[in-house]
């Protein structure tokens, strides 16, 4: 599992250890493994030309340290300054080392166009939103073919990767230091971030992180795996209640995901057309209300429908919502959500929907964009006003437990872009409802059917388009595999 602290607890955690250590030695280590990546990098290219960007706190000073690394090493060093001084360390000994130095009125746009490894040591941790006039001036002029490092995180993202930002840098990869940050893993942030290097310095942080992420070795940790004294009732039943006369496939991809997940049993609760959909495409289902572990209430379901079947069908679904049961809800479902309920609550909803049921919860109008632009708060806010756990959809889904819970908030990325197909989120529903009846809690039902979804989808057709249903037929041979690793 990645985990990541808050620059807040990062910082104090430093000073801890400055505290233990010779002064410069933090420095010292962090420099040492920022050149080494850079090293690797620069051979593996066969480049030599580095540019620093050095902006006027440590981050700077991590990268200059390491650059003079790469002096020594016969690299072409040039650190690029802006109208600051460059106080922090031990400026001669970069100079010493052969790193030369291009004042804000020197000639760096020609240094820049030329470099093949970009260094962005503007800001760091330390860094309010926005870039210095200067360092924006050469974010825009570092060349496509240049290979960009930055250093601890992009400059010029938000230190918290609460809010997006299109002026900071987009790193092709970043060094971080310790332990990875919220700016990292959060999907405001994360697109900017690149290939992620976290280097040990010696810092460890105490208590629980802010974030996490699983990883494979989570999917052998969590995974219900039955055992010879299991039967399909101990497994665990999950109860459907999905699809209607106008989405009536959302049923078929939602049951088809969830039993491929390694349910006991089905029960599927459906309008005439979807459940014979289900029939022909499901034989295993069994139909109708019952006894469950755990409900999906949701996809494809039309809350305003009055086709036949339909008042039979939302009556189950307002009886599961009632009940103390665990219960996913998704899509139409989310129309059903009044505010508290007793059992175990995973919402399952992309931005649009989380705009909606914020803006009829709170009587105040949310937008879609309101959500782009700062997710993890707006899924807080529905976390707590619902008590739920909330599972917002994306590029990089995140799971956010209400604050109450003091639990960190899981974000994941484990899916390709062609995911972003219709019927994906019913497929999502069906796994992380499968895991909720076997027993796991919200956050670790929604994290790890989310990277079990995106691992599916990239392992349905590596590289290349994929449609819902593969998703859904791949979930059994994605689960195999990652179970043996
Ligand atoms: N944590 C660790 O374990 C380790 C941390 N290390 C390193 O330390 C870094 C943190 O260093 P840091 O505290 O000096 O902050 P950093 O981000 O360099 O910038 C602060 C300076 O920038 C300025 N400034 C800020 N925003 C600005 C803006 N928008 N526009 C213009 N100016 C702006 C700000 O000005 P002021 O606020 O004073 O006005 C101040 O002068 C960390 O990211 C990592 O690289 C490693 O060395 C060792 C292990
Ligand atoms: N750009 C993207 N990259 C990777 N996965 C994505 C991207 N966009 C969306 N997804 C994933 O695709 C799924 C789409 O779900 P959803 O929007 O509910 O679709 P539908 O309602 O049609 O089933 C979610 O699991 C989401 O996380
Ligand atoms: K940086």
């Amino acid at each position: 599992m990645l985990q990541a602290w808050s620059a807040q607890r990062v910082r104090a955690a430093e000073e801890a250890l400055m505290g233990e250590l010779a002064d410069g030695e933090l420095m010292a280590r962090a420099a040492e493994g920022l050149a080494e990546v850079c090293r690797a990098r620069l051979t593996a290219s066969g480049g030599s030309r580095v540019v620093v960007l050095a902006g006027p706190g440590n981050n700077g000073a991590d990268a200059l340290y390491a650059a003079a690394h790469l002096a020594d090493g016969g690299s072409d060093c040039v650190a690029l300054q802006g109208g600051w001084p460059l106080a922090i360390g031990d400026p001669e000994s970069w100079l010493a080392a052969g790193v030369r130095v291009v004042a804000p009125d020197g000639d760096w746009v020609t240094a820049l166009a030329d470099a093949d490894l970009v260094i962005d040591g503007v800001l760091g941790i330390g860094g309010r939103p926005g870039l210095p006039d200067e360092a924006v001036a050469w974010v825009d002029a570092i060349p496509d073919s240049a290979y960009v490092v930055s250093v601890d995180l992009p400059s010029g993202q938000d230190p918290a990767g609460e809010t997006p930002s299109d002026t900071g840098v987009f790193a092709d990869e970043t060094v971080t230091f310790g332990v990875a940050k919220p700016v990292h893993l959060l999907p405001a942030t994360e697109p900017a971030v690149g290939r992620l290097t976290v280097i040990d310095i010696g810092l460890t942080v105490q208590g629980a992180p802010d974030v996490e992420r699983l990883d494979f070795a989570d999917v052998a940790r969590l995974w219900p795996v039955p055992t010879d004294t299991d039967d399909k009732y101990s497994r665990g039943v999950l109860g459907v209640v999905a699809g209607g006369e106008d989405y009536s496939g959302a049923a078929v991809l939602c049951c088809t995901a969830a039993v491929g997940a390694g349910l006991g049993m089905l029960r599927y609760v459906g309008t005439p057309t979807p459940t014979g959909l289900v029939r022909s495409a499901i034989p295993e289902a069994v139909h109708g209300d019952g006894r469950v572990q755990a409900w999906v209430v949701g996809p494809g379901l039309d809350t305003g429908s009055r086709a036949r079947g339909s008042k039979a069908q939302l009556d189950v679904a307002r009886a599961a919502l009632d009940s103390e049961l665990p219960v996913l809800v998704d899509a139409g479902g989310l129309d059903l959500v009044a505010g508290r309920r007793a059992g175990p609550t995973l919402l399952t909803p992309h931005a649009g929907e989380l705009a909606r049921l914020l803006t009829r919860l709170e009587d105040a109008e949310t937008t879609r964009p309101e959500v782009a632009a700062d997710p993890l708060g707006h899924a807080r806010r529905a976390a707590d006003l619902t008590g739920a756990t909330i599972l917002l959809k994306g590029a990089t889904t995140l799971v956010v437990p209400p604050t109450s819970a003091g639990l960190a908030v899981r974000s994941q990325n484990d899916a390709p872009p062609w995911l972003a197909t219709a019927g994906a989120g019913d497929v999502l529903a069906g796994v992380c409802g499968a895991l909720l009846a076997a027993g796991l809690s919200p956050l670790d039902a929604g994290s790890l059917g989310a990277l079990v979804h995106g691992v599916a989808a990239d392992r349905a057709n590596p590289g290349g388009p994929v449609r819902a249903l593969a998703v859904a037929h791949g979930i059994p041979e994605t689960v195999a595999h990652l179970l043996v690793r």
